[in-house]
């Protein structure tokens, strides 16, 4: 894994490499890879012992002219402004690639949660709501989970604004636990549109899915997810899992909801008993399977790994896993790359009916839930694939850039946006 690679300057490259498929102008390319606002606060909290600690927080408001700014908020002692300047622009071109009314952002908090009591992170995440107040609303910026937040957080960032604000408006965030305003099937969004992603690929490349094996880096709300619906809807075999403990492996095949029940009873992977053997994340990367799924931090795979990596087909859950030089070697390669702005997008555009949902205070059925994710997913992957078939991109990431840049391009220029 590459730690040295700027996941900001990634974000520019996709969106370069990209352009010369694109009738944009190089003055207007060069304000959508730029964030309009990147807010950087410091959070002052009473820790358990009575002392005050102070945390680093950001939130990156990338770009509004497709709709409010929407993205998750991570919680992890690597969380920089660029890291969530990247994240925030992926956020753009994933709500244009699933053509929902979004723009994107993205924030987090420099901490490692694990070392924190309930209380302790409950008064961060209500002291980091407090700065995001004036920043955050249903129709300005909506925020939702990622790695290391979930509906609890979701649940105190709502409290704090509807406090604050004197009002309810549960459409403030998305991700919240269903009786708070939550939508059925969001804690399953984004592994699912993985694995609907999976099966739309398969089928595209005339492969059989019940006959595949396959590898899961990252076993937390995407990976798990993703790995269980799989194995479950698909009938593939996953062979591997892993988390930041190492990575189990069982060639005839894991119990993945098996493997998950270790993971909540002991809180990691390795020691899972009935895993023929234990494995690095790195020898997980590299394992010989029809498809790997990162679904773990950006930068896992980059160009000394993607030259050693065995599976045919990557489908991205993670957001960044590739570095750019690892796609390069991977296109070169004839690896199919499917990219986390489609692939994963499952979360955001579930987050999108739970907004829907709370503007109507109408909820939906999880059958509803699912089935029209299937439709978004699906439709976006047809774009995709006509896009790559059309054009002379040479990959399919390329591709998805393609659609979303015009998309929020046009979004722009109709507004205005460019003289
Ligand atoms: N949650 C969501 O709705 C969405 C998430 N994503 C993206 O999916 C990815 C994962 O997010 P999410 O599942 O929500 O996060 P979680 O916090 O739920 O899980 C993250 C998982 O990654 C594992 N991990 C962390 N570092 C490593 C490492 N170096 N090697 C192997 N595994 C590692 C963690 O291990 P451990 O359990 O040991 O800590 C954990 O299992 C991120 O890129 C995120 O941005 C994208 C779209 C939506
Ligand atoms: O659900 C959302 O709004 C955003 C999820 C997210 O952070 C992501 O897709 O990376």
């Amino acid at each position: 894994m590459s730690g040295d690679v700027n996941p900001f300057e990634s974000l520019q490259e996709q969106i370069d490499d990209a352009a010369a498929y694109v009738d944009v102008g190089s003055d207007a390319l060069e304000r959508l890879k730029r964030p309009e606002r990147v807010l950087e606060t410091t959070l002052s909290v009473e820790m358990d012992d009575g002392s005050i600690e102070v945390f680093t927080a950001f939130r990156s408001q990338f770009n509004g002219d497709r709709g409010p700014y929407k993205g998750g908020i991570r919680y992890h002692p690597n969380v920089s402004r660029d890291e969530v300047k990247a994240l925030s622009g992926w956020m753009v071109y994933k709500c244009a690639t699933v053509d929902i009314p979004y723009g994107g952002g993205k924030g987090g908090i420099v901490i490692d949660p694990r070392e924190y009591s309930l209380s302790e992170l409950e008064r961060v995440t209500r002291s980091y709501a407090n700065e995001l107040r004036p920043l955050i609303g249903p129709d300005q910026d909506i925020p939702a989970p990622d790695v290391n937040t979930g509906q609890r957080e979701m649940n105190w960032i709502k409290d704090t604004y509807e406090t604050l604000e004197n009002t309810t408006a549960p459409g403030t965030v998305t991700g919240k636990a269903p009786t708070s305003g939550g939508s059925a099937g969001r804690v399953e969004a984004t592994g699912r549109s993985v694995m609907l992603t999976a099966r739309e690929v398969f089928e595209y490349l005339g492969k059989s899915a019940s006959e595949a094996t396959v590898a899961v880096q990252g076993f937390g709300n995407a990976g798990s997810v993703a790995a269980r619906l799989i194995d479950e809807e698909l009938g593939a075999n996953v062979v591997a899992v892993s988390d930041s403990s190492g990575a189990i492996h069982q060639p005839d095949g894991l119990d993945v909801a098996d493997a998950k029940d270790h993971k909540g009873e002991t809180g990691r992977l390795s020691g899972y008993p009935s895993a023929s053997e234990e494995l690095t994340n790195e020898e997980l990367l590299t394992m010989d399977v029809d498809l790997l799924i990162p679904a773990a931090l950006e930068n896992a795979i980059d160009q000394e790994i993607a030259q050693r990596v065995s599976a045919d087909v990557i489908v991205e859950a993670a957001n960044g896993p590739l570095t750019p030089d690892a796609d390069d070697v991977l296109t070169d390669r004839d690896v199919a790359v499917f990219p986390d702005i489609l692939a994963n997008a499952g979360g955001v555009t579930v987050s999108y009916f739970e907004w829907v949902q709370n503007r109507q205070r109408f909820y939906w059925t999880e059958q509803r839930v699912n089935e029209e994710l299937e439709r978004v997913i699906t439709e976006a992957f047809d774009t995709l694939t006509d896009t790559y078939e059309e054009t002379d991109v040479p990959n399919y990431r390329t591709a998805a850039y393609v659609t979303a840049i015009e998309r929020v391009a046009d979004a722009a220029d109709e507004a205005g946006v460019f003289p």
